[in-house]
């Protein structure tokens, strides 16, 4: 079946309500089968759901550990101190944003979470590289000075992620009828954005209009998102605008498609949105990474993605100048 008539199959399927766990064990077979078998699973989600857990996802646990604790510390730190990185005074917004400074729904009074983004860095510095290649979003990480660890347990995270986010990119290629290599020449330069966040809890009536993030949907290819073990607080919408609870699971990340991938494929894969809120009374950790193309890539549909009965729903742009609209629309400057 072609794409486009296995889209408009899924379209016209009942909404979701839950969301396919994936396991990645054999993501590396050398059986050109298996990885097809692994594809499809994920053909299956990208066009259902937009959301999958991944079981298997070789992050190694004390990787995790390691950036979690050093989150809690930062961010348990007093509030000048973390201003000191406020995003407003940084280029392409990395750093610190305080508790309702953004605004993921524009309906909404804000976020009510903190958090600390950085972009790709090695973990031996040699200078940051990538004005030239980042164009509109070009723009050095910086970092608190406290805890000592934060930047080496971040970015240990950060690279781990990453090396994961490029052995899902064949699998994405091949559940698009793509060669393997398809995003290879478009994902060089890591354009990965990794965000650490803390939700303080929201006690009593919870006002729609001011939860943990606001209903949004991402804005690169995909996120891998760690979650807070034991929390529940992300949520789902359905095309019959359900929320559907999607509560971390012990040993999976959660693996959602984000904007860049939904203008790629013309909406074949769905961009789907999403809120979080912390009802749970104890502070609650959640770890995004987006992961997208290369910021002067042009984010062109691909063609067995289009045809006359879905016809092209995107103007092309390119992925660094998308992810900065967004970025000014989500901080509000
Ligand atoms: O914290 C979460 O569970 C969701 C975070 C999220 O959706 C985002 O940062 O885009
Ligand atoms: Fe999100």
């Amino acid at each position: 079946m072609s794409l486009v008539d296995a889209a408009q199959r899924a379209e016209l399927t009942e909404a979701f309500s839950h969301i396919p766990v994936i396991d990645l064990s054999d993501v590396s077979s050398m059986d050109l089968a298996v990885r097809k078998g692994l594809a499809d699973a994920i053909r299956d989600a990208c066009m259902n759901v937009g959301f999958f857990y991944v079981a298997n996802h070789g992050i190694p646990e004390t990787t995790i550990t390691g950036v979690l604790a050093a989150t809690k510390e930062y961010f348990s730190l007093p509030l000048e101190q973390k201003m000191e990185l406020e995003n407003k005074n940084t280029p392409n917004f990395k750093g610190y944003n305080p508790v309702k400074s953004s605004r993921n729904d524009p309906l909404s009074d804000g976020d009510m979470h903190e958090g600390f983004e950085f972009g790709w860095e090695e973990l031996e510095a040699n200078g940051y590289q990538g004005a030239e290649k980042d164009g509109a979003m070009a723009g050095a990480n910086v970092w608190p000075r406290e805890p000592a660890g934060f930047r080496d347990a971040a970015l240990a995270y950060y690279h781990a992620a990453v090396g994961l986010g490029k052995r899902l990119f064949p699998l994405f290629a091949a559940a698009l009828d793509l060669p393997e290599t398809y995003f290879d020449d478009k994902t060089k330069n890591s354009a990965a954005l990794m965000r650490v966040l803390h939700y303080p809890p929201q006690t009593g009536p919870v006002d729609d209009r001011l939860v943990g993030i606001g209903a949004h949907t991402d804005w690169e290819c995909f996120t891998i998102l760690w979650q807070e073990p034991g929390i529940q607080a992300l949520q789902v919408l359905n095309k019959q605008e359900q929320w559907v609870d999607a509560p971390p699971l012990p040993g999976t990340l959660v693996i959602n498609l984000g904007d860049q991938f939904a203008r790629w494929t013309n909406d074949v894969f769905k961009s789907t949105v999403h809120r979080a809120i912390n009802r749970s009374g104890i502070r609650r950790y959640s770890i995004p990474l987006f992961f997208g193309t290369d910021y002067d890539v042009k984010l062109e549909p691909i063609p067995s993605c289009v045809s006359s009965n879905r016809p092209l729903k995107y103007e092309v742009v390119t992925a660094g100048d998308y992810v900065k609209s967004k970025l000014q629309a989500t901080y509000g400057h």
